[in-house]
């Protein structure tokens, strides 16, 4: 199977100080990929790579057959990647439809958007995506007046909308309930039917529940890959990861 993202001796230096020191790394069609590591370890900066807010100085980044590695970030948008930063950006004064589709038709403005008749087809879209975020019954409310776990939803349903054939999530679970969590780790599953998702995440038992695969970066480098299972038994993720939050819990 051809990988979705492919990326090759990925080097990134923040003037001297290397962040990345050769990243090598492959998401796959419909994968739900965890990206962990400790503090500091070049998880943000790969994504930060991958969507074009940061420059690799060196190796590449292949996305299906396109080199992105020196691509703006809004012709990488166009290419089909879409990023979801933690804290979630969205419209509080306009409502959970007005946001929907609002990034519907993105590259217009937003009163245009708001007056324009939208067809029957995009009505349909943002009703099957806003049943799938859980928030269809919240549809004519302030976005502003959701929880955050709802917040986050949200904004995750505003990616989903541009069709995105790979989804960047930077710790999409934080600051949620324990429900809230369940039904994100089942929605995360329910994209990657559509595109593929990789993950950067902390909590750990979110991890354990909700992957199959997952990469441990270590240094600005890949350490290790594998089921949670595999890499929990593995010494050098133990002796730099695993085995710091084992003592601390
Ligand atoms: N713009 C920048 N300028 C200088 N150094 C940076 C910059 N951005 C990140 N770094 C450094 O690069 C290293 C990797 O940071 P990064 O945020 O990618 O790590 P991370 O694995 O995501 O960590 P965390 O889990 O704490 O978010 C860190 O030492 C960080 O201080």
């Amino acid at each position: 199977m051809k990988p979705v993202l492919m990326c090759r001796e990925v080097l990134v230096d923040f003037a001297g100080f290397k962040a990345l020191q050769g990243v090598n790394f492959e998401v796959y069609p419909n994968e739900v990929r965890f990206l962990i590591g400790p503090n500091g370890a070049g998880k943000t900066t790969l994504l930060d790579v991958i969507c074009g807010k940061t420059r690799a100085c060196g190796g590449k980044v292949i996305f299906f057959s396109h080199d992105i590695t020196k691509l703006q970030e809004y012709k990488i948008v166009k290419l089909g990647i879409s990023r979801k930063f933690q804290s979630p950006a969205i419209f509080h004064q306009l409502t959970v439809w007005e946001n929907m589709e609002l990034s519907l038709k993105q590259n217009r403005g937003l009163f245009a958007v708001l007056r324009a008749k939208m067809s029957t087809e995009d009505r349909e879209k943002i009703v099957t995506l806003l049943k799938r975020i859980h928030l269809l019954d919240y549809a004519y409310q302030k976005a502003g007046a959701l929880s955050h776990g709802q917040k986050q939803w949200l904004e995750i349903g505003m990616q989903l909308i541009q069709e995105p054939r790979l989804l960047l999530l930077d710790e999409p679970i934080a600051g949620m309930s324990g429900a809230e969590r369940e039904k994100t780790g089942e929605l995360i599953h329910e994209i990657a039917l559509d595109c593929a998702v990789l993950i950067v995440e902390h909590d750990m038992d979110f991890v354990r529940r909700f992957s199959k695969q997952v990469t441990v970066m270590h240094e600005g480098k890949v350490l290790c890959e594998g089921t949670m299972e595999e890499i929990q038994q593995n010494e050098k993720v133990a002796e730099v990861y695993l085995g710091r939050e084992e003592k601390a819990c």
